[in-house]
């Protein structure tokens, strides 16, 4: 098959063909023949794009399969133009940190569902790798679920034992969220020095035990100088950044909608926003990740954090292009090539991340003309719910390509 069109990588957008053979990309270039499939020049073809922190929800229990499970939430991410995600330990109970992580795997296959997941361990207090190579996520702090630590003693006693590991971090200080657990508000409750506070000893964790590390869903502006440092010093550390905290902040809070604004960490202010969105830009934070958090509309007024993310992933990308003035080539870093870059040490034979040839013939066609209206009944999501619902997107997910088959 040859698919035809305008690319995009970090390094340049230009018209061209792609060959597919099977479930590969075998050729890009201008003279490979006659297209099967040709896209307009209202869109973009990118490598297809990854999510690298989502909560399926789905594990051997099957106890929470009631908001989610690995199969909607991978239509849900094709609708979303999104073609392989990393999935959180934390969910299940007791959550996944030992030989449950191949039980979980097993369920997985056995579901068959449409995209890739990678599969985070958890790391919990006394928890030792496991005996293959996976991506790990430690808590430092609740969230929601069980797996966090009471102190950063305990972690970085546990964190001992995982010396080099690629270790993922919920930056939130647990000592200092107790301290405000009285406040009034949820984001009183979880102030920003709870975050800041986590990302210096994140950081020194990293530095300390050689760890391959990366900050989950990074919300505070004043956090950043820390990483750009650690950063400047050769500490190995990459960080997300979710389309709430980029989209919302605390003045788009009301009564009304406190319980569907809810997350951990909270939404920020204006200027934490704006600074998430430089540093994006800039390249201080390297992954769009939505933290996918479906729970049912009525937890969330009961007070239970999390946002679903991944139906509308590619028209929110479309924002930070057309809106936010993102040029495609940014996108094409921190949606493609950086989440490629994160799970393919995981996953050989498959490869994301780059259109080139070698790499999985997934693909994600973005078009810049067509914009979209978030509506309940367009999500596939089995929470069914956004936080979108009502808003305009300026363009939308024109086409979707799973491992050499159009799925969309
Ligand atoms: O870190 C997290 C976990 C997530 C969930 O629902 O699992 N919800 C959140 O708001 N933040």
């Amino acid at each position: 098959m040859i698919i035809q069109g305008t690319l995009v990588s970090s390094s340049g957008t230009f018209k061209s063909q792609i060959r597919v053979d099977g479930n590969f990309i075998v050729d890009v270039g201008t003279n490979l023949g006659q297209a099967d499939i040709t896209f307009s020049d209202d869109c973009l073809i990118f490598a297809g794009m990854g999510d690298i922190h989502i909560h399926a929800r789905d594990d051997v229990s099957e106890s929470q399969t009631y908001k989610e499970d690995f199969c909607t939430a991978g239509a849900a991410a094709i609708n979303g133009g999104v073609v392989h995600v990393a999935d959180m330990p934390n969910n299940p109970v007791p959550p996944i940190t030992d030989e449950s992580y191949l039980e979980k795997a097993r369920h997985l296959e056995k579901r068959n569902p449409p995209i890739h997941f990678t599969l985070y361990a958890g790391i919990g207090p006394g928890t030792r790798p496991l005996t293959f190579a996976v991506p790990y996520k430690a808590y430092m702090g609740p969230s929601v679920g069980d797996l966090f630590f009471k102190t950063l003693e305990q972690l970085d006693e546990t964190l001992s034992h995982y010396r080099g590991c690629n270790v993922s971090f919920h930056c939130e200080d647990p000592i200092l969220l107790e301290e405000h657990a009285d406040a009034a508000t949820h984001e009183a409750k979880r102030p920003t020095e709870c975050e800041i506070s986590a990302t210096r000893f994140a950081l020194q964790m990293i530095e300390k035990y050689d760890l391959k590390g990366k900050l989950c869903h990074y919300s505070v502006g004043e956090g950043l100088p820390l990483i750009r440092e650690a950063r400047s010093r050769g500490v190995k550390v990459t960080c997300e950044v979710t389309p709430h905290h980029l989209y919302f902040d605390q003045s788009d809070l009301t009564d009304e909608n406190r319980g569907k604004m809810q997350m951990n960490p909270p939404l920020r202010t204006i200027s934490d926003r704006q600074a998430m969105l430089a540093a994006l830009r800039e390249g201080t934070l390297d992954y769009l990740a939505t933290d996918h958090a479906p729970h049912t509309l009525e937890e969330n007024e009961q007070g239970i954090s999390g946002q679903p993310h991944l139906d509308t992933f590619g028209a929110f990308v479309t924002w930070l292009i057309l809106d936010q003035k993102f040029t495609p080539e940014q996108a094409a870093l921190f949606c493609s090539e950086n989440p490629g870059d994160f799970v393919n040490p995981y996953i050989s034979p498959k490869k994301f991340g780059k259109i080139e040839p070698g790499y999985t013939a997934s693909l994600t066609v973005l078009n810049l003309k067509q914009p979209v209206t978030i509506k309940r009944e367009d999500l596939k999501t089995k929470c069914g719910w956004s936080p979108f619902e009502g808003i305009t997107f300026p363009g939308s997910v024109e086409a979707v390509f799973i491992e050499g088959r159009q799925v969309r």
